[in-house]
């Protein structure tokens, strides 16, 4: 080879890692951070691959699914960003695509089409969920699990059952995930109270699924006068959330933009947590004591094991 070809391929590495440098992916202050996605080549699974790419905190990407994957793998993958992606597809390579995993972001399984509610998905992803939690206890039992798959008030204590029943259930990793609650109820209150929807926050308790969804208005922020109508046309309307886009989309599916951008959010939240991030808190449903029921979604704080803290029901402002 000429020394002016590779004294320009010299060059180019070195401006690479500069750019790295420059954009604060300092490999030595950044931990390596492996992240699966499973379900990676469907609605959500595409948008989610781009946007954990596009997410300096991950240095591996992997993605799984039973079909599609190398396709979805190669595009991502020529995305100039810090993770190595790698796609992984059919039953024989899911061990691979686990092992290492730091986070495992599960949106594999059926959507809903219109006149359905999420548990009419039960049976059909309650056995993907089943199959792939078997794989993750044996392959990376310590990965904080992050459950899209509907219906998440049944997907996530069936995931704790397969993890107890391997022996590595750890109630810390385990999260349903409900962002996308909290996603709409910021949009559709800045919308009515007229505030920066960037300045907004409004938890979400409860569920996922209909009146399980509990936004709670009364602690939202910046606080405005809204009257008791408009609040329960605000919270009616985030419980409806889902129905309403598979409503529009007319049996081409559910959510799966916003879910990808909510599901991002939410993942890049967890890897803030483990690698020390102090005071990282979202809403999720996780196993609790905030109420009766054995799950929950609620504040929680994320640190270096998972939920470092379930936080309480708060009060109105
Ligand atoms: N938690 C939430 O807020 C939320 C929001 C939107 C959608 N969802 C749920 O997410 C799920 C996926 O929705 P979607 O729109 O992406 O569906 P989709 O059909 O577009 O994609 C699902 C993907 O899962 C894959 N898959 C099926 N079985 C698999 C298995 N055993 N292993 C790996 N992959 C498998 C499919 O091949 C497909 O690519 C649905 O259950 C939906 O209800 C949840
Ligand atoms: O509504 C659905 O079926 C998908 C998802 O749970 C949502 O809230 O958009």
């Amino acid at each position: 080879m000429k020394a002016s070809a590779l004294r320009s391929i010299k060059s180019t590495l070195t401006s690479g890692s500069c750019h790295l440098l420059r954009r604060g992916y300092a490999t030595e202050s950044v931990p390596d951070r492996k992240v699966a996605v499973l379900g990676a080549a469907g609605g959500i699974g595409q948008p989610l691959a781009l946007l954990m790419k596009l997410n300096p905190l991950v240095s591996k990407l992997a993605l799984y699914d039973i079909a599609g994957t190398p396709g979805v793998a190669a595009d991502v993958g020529h995305i100039n960003t810090r993770s190595e992606v790698a796609g992984y597809m059919g039953e024989e390579q899911l061990g691979q695509a686990l092992e290492g995993s730091d986070v495992v972001i599960i949106p594999a399984g059926v959507p809903r089409k219109p006149g359905m509610t999420r548990d009419d998905l039960f049976n059909i992803n309650a056995g993907i969920v089943k199959s792939l939690c078997t794989a993750i206890a044996k392959y990376c039992p310590n990965a904080l699990v992050n459950m899209i798959s509907n219906p998440v008030n049944s997907t996530v204590p069936i995931a704790a059952e397969i993890f107890k029943k391997a022996g590595t259930y750890d109630e810390k990793k385990l999260f349903g995930v409900t962002t996308l609650d909290v996603v709409r109820a910021k949009t559709f209150y800045a919308g009515k109270a007229k505030v920066p929807v960037a300045e907004v926050n409004v938890p979400v308790v409860g569920g996922h699924a209909g009146i399980t969804i509990l936004p709670l208005f009364s602690q939202a922020t910046p606080k405005s006068n809204l009257s008791d109508e408009v609040i329960t046309a605000l919270t009616k309307r985030t419980q409806d959330g889902g129905t309403e886009v598979v409503e529009a989309k007319a049996g081409k599916g559910s959510a799966t933009l916003s879910m990808a951008y909510a599901g991002a959010i939410f993942a890049d939240a967890c890897l803030k947590g483990l690698n020390g991030v102090p005071d990282v808190v979202e809403c999720s449903f996780v196993q609790s004591t905030v109420t009766e029921l054995p799950f929950f979604a609620s504040k929680v704080r994320l640190g270096k094991n998972g939920v470092e803290e379930v936080l309480g029901l708060g009060t109105s402002l």
